[in-house]
């Protein structure tokens, strides 16, 4: 059976904490257990009928949970039963044009990739993989920013690319990237056997939900002295301007600002994930509707 063969018999489901297997990629100094884990067969799967089928990639296992968890946590985002409604109607509406293709959300640290994925797999029935948790868990390692700190930036981002390649085989899945994805042009190649999305959040809003939470997971904006807020907003700025380009390679924009200016808001923090992802949904519909032969040359994987 193929991966995305198992991955269509599960409803909607996300990969849960537990550490499912370790990666490490080739251009770096790997230790013991890593090399040995690189040897595993090709592909093994589970029963996906079960609540915590495994699937198995030549670099990485991926335990991919019961939905029901996640639903505990998703109902959260949506403001009314008619948006959640009219986000299901949108994903019915888009499914069939997306020929199982995955949806890859790119966007910078804190733009929502996480949020809005777990409601747009739901919505799709599509599964969901946080691919800075699918390194971490890969790795070994409980956190991208003990990665960062016991190995370095470059490691993380070689297996981030790993990742990515064991991902871009596969169908029906809603990925929320890591925000330095966009910088590797292989990640683009791997990225583009689905859909990618750019969630584009002014730097703002993107410092004021880090500032919320802390700068301590995300090691990029760790390392400067000051109040949460000015070092992640002064960190982005700087990121932003190295990478805005990157961004704006994905298929489709997703621009908060202007979801906020069509439903009459002045600050996009009245936006909640489920417009967000509505947006998204419409997005995605225009790109599949408009580049269907552009999709189908691009799509190696038959
Ligand atoms: N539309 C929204 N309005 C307000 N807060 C939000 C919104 N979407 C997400 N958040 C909050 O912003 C923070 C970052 O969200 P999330 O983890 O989904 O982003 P991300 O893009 O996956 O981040 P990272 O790439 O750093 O993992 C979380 O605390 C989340 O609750
Ligand atoms: O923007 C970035 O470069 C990063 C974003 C996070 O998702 C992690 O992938 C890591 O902290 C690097």
């Amino acid at each position: 059976m193929e991966v995305g063969a198992a991955l269509s018999l599960q409803s909607s489901s996300w990969i849960g904490p537990e550490k499912v297997g370790r990666r490490c990629s080739g251009s770096v100094r790997l230790p013991n257990r890593c090399l040995e884990e690189r040897r595993a067969p090709l592909v093994r799967f589970g029963d996906s009928r079960s609540a915590g089928a495994r699937i198995r990639t030549g670099h990485s296992e991926l335990k991919v949970s019961s939905c029901y968890k996640k639903s505990k946590g998703s109902d959260n985002f949506h403001n009314s039963f008619d948006e959640a409604l009219e986000v299901k109607r949108k994903s019915e509406e888009v499914l069939p044009y997306l020929n199982s293709r995955c949806i890859y959300l790119v966007g910078m640290m804190g733009s929502g990739k996480s949020t809005v994925g777990k409601i747009l797999s739901e919505a799709l029935r599509y599964s969901f993989f946080d691919s800075d948790k699918l390194v971490e868990q890969a790795v070994g390692l409980s956190s991208v920013a003990e990665i960062f700190k016991e190995y370095s930036e470059a490691f993380f981002r070689d297996n981030e690319s790993e990742v990515l390649k064991d991902l871009s085989s596969m169908r029906r899945l809603v990925v929320a990237t890591g925000g330095g994805a966009v910088i590797r042009p292989i990640n683009w190649k791997y990225m583009k056997q689905g859909i990618t999305v750019w969630l584009d959040v002014p730097l703002e809003a993107l410092a004021r939900r880090i500032a919320a939470v802390g700068t301590a997971s995300r090691p990029l904006l760790h390392q400067e002295p000051g109040d949460p807020y000015t070092k992640a907003f002064a960190k982005l700025s700087a990121l932003s301007e190295e990478r805005g380009e990157a961004y704006a390679n994905a298929d489709a924009r997703v621009s908060l600002e202007h979801i906020a200016a069509k439903k009459g808001h002045g600050d996009v923090a009245a936006l909640t994930p489920t417009d967000i992802a509505l947006e998204a949904l419409i997005k995605i519909e225009s790109y599949v509707t408009e580049n269907a032969s552009v999709l189908n040359s691009r799509y190696i994987h038959g």
